[in-house]
């Protein structure tokens, strides 16, 4: 069993006033927690422009996000801040907008629509293999860097059918990380209730790269679409564009028009690549410090040669390790570490009056790692879920089932939860097949929150290849 606690920002031990929260938040806002933060039900914090409500307690976080999710809608600050990138897409619209595009996506993501997928997902682990494989025994590794690259590979191959290696597929990737560093930076002045504090530089730079990444992605779609349009899409029909081309509203029997594609396709790319990319790299991490966890992993996985196995992603429920560390790693480093409503009409939640327009953030980096939730929430212990202590899996079934929300909850629930988990297990199981990771002497990740949860000064791991018997 594993008794690693990943290093994290300390909490200041007294609440900061909200000049000293604006500053050190504008880095990370991991670093604007508070010891009591990790402790409290409920917590709010009054800024000159917003009202903010932090909610924990379970019961509350279900009535935000789950029983009375249309009295909570996705903050429009979000959507502000996005929507040079991401147009009015899925993540952020609200109301009927929402319902109609959740209902034309929702077949393209189904358990069994992402199987389809599988053998492309296939093909960017096999790349990835290779790229490890040309590397020298004991490298050290930039393992966020080689995980973003096959995250977004993924995301590329399934989603448009164009591996990263294209020229195109490339400079997608590229305006991208350019994109991912500033947005968060212009987001929090807003949340502030200061956004002349942008910087205009800042704004023009991310705006220049919000259209790259448009223009590009709108150059890729255009041929399929007008190819759909006219009947003649065979071919490149089993990838997801080919599923959402083919969406139609049921009522109306309209489909995504070619605009709407493109802001779908673009939030695709960045909610779909970013957060496993930040997962699984957290996870080699945790790996690295769990020698005995990576060992029994790769015991698990080394009878699957799971690119070539016939039985595709049935194989991948035969391995319940793999599926424990992700499920631990989602605990400790949920990529997405709050999710932002606001109060549609003001409302009383615990003891408090939520004013109409008041931001409420639920955060699953908090809940997950609560003190009065889980039972020693900062260690990592892929065990807890399976101990075979009956008492002890029985409290962990309840922080599960109350605490747990890495993919958010409720209707806005992540639609691309059944292609993480097969991707997740398919690049973990196949990179620790082949490879072992070790820390490397005195580098220690330090977790910082902007778009998702990431490492300031990266996480590099020393990398060896396993003998594997023919
Ligand atoms: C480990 C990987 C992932 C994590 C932890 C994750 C997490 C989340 C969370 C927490 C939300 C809800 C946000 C909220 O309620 O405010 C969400 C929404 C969403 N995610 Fe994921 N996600 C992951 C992977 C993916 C992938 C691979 C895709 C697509 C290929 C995807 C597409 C989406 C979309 C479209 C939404 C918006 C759904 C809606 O509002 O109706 N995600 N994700």
């Amino acid at each position: 069993m594993s008794h690693f606690c990943p290093h994290y920002p300390p909490p200041s031990a007294k609440r900061p006033s909200a000049w000293r929260m604006f500053f050190s938040k504008r880095r990370s806002w991991l670093d604007g927690l508070y010891a009591r933060s990790y402790e409290m039900k409920m917590g709010e914090v009054r800024l000159p422009g917003l009202d903010l409500f932090m909610v924990n307690e379970p019961a509350v976080v279900r009535r935000v996000l789950v029983e009375q999710s249309k009295a909570f809608p996705k903050a429009a600050l979000l959507a502000d801040a996005l929507r040079p990138l991401l147009g009015d897409s899925i993540f952020t619209t609200n109301g009927a907008v929402w319902e109609r595009q959740r209902s034309l996506m929702n077949p393209s993501f189904e358990a069994a629509r992402v199987s389809l997928v599988y053998g492309r997902m296939c093909e960017a682990a096999e790349a990835m293999l290779q790229r490890l494989r040309a590397m020298p025994d004991g490298v050290e590794l930039d393992v966020d860097v080689e995980m973003t690259h096959v995250a977004a590979d993924i995301i590329l191959r399934t989603i448009l059918s164009q591996p990263l290696d294209g020229v195109e597929a490339r400079r997608v990737f590229e305006a991208f990380e350019r994109y991912q560093v500033l947005a968060p930076r212009l987001m929090l002045p807003a949340f502030f209730g200061v956004r002349w504090l942008r910087p205009w530089w800042e704004k023009r730079r991310s705006q220049q790269a919000a259209t790259e990444i448009r223009d590009l992605l709108a150059a890729m779609i255009k041929p399929r679409f007008e190819a759909h349009a006219s009947g003649d899409d065979a071919g490149l029909s089993d990838d997801i564009l080919g599923s959402l081309l083919r969406a139609r509203d049921p009522d109306t029997g309209a489909g995504f028009s070619f605009d709407e594609l493109v802001d779908q396709v673009a939030m695709l790319f960045l909610a779909g690549h970013e957060t496993s990319a930040s997962a699984l790299s957290w996870s080699l991490h945790l790996l690295a410090h769990a020698e005995d966890v990576q060992e029994r992993l790769h015991v698990e996985v080394v009878p699957h040669d799971l690119l070539t196995e016939p039985g595709g992603p049935s194989v991948l429920k035969d391995l319940p390790l793999t599926r424990n560390v992700f499920r631990e790693t989602l605990r400790l480093f949920p990529p997405v570490g709050f999710l932002a409503r606001e109060s549609a009409e003001g409302c009383t939640l615990r003891d408090k009056h939520v004013p109409a327009g008041a931001a409420v953030i639920v955060s699953p980096w908090l809940i997950h790692r609560h003190r009065q939730l889980w039972q020693d929430p900062d260690v990592f212990n892929p065990d807890r879920y399976d101990s075979g202590d009956a008492a002890a899996d029985q409290a962990t079934r309840e922080s599960l089932r109350q605490a747990y929300l890495p993919f958010g909850m409720g209707p806005r629930v992540c639609i691309g939860t059944a292609f993480a988990l097969q991707e997740a297990s398919l690049i973990l199981a196949s990179f620790c097949r082949e490879f072992r990771v070790a820390p490397v002497p005195g580098h220690v990740p330090e977790p910082v929150g902007r778009l998702t949860v990431r490492s300031a000064n990266g996480i590099r791991l020393l990398l060896s290849k396993r003998m594997l018997s023919a």
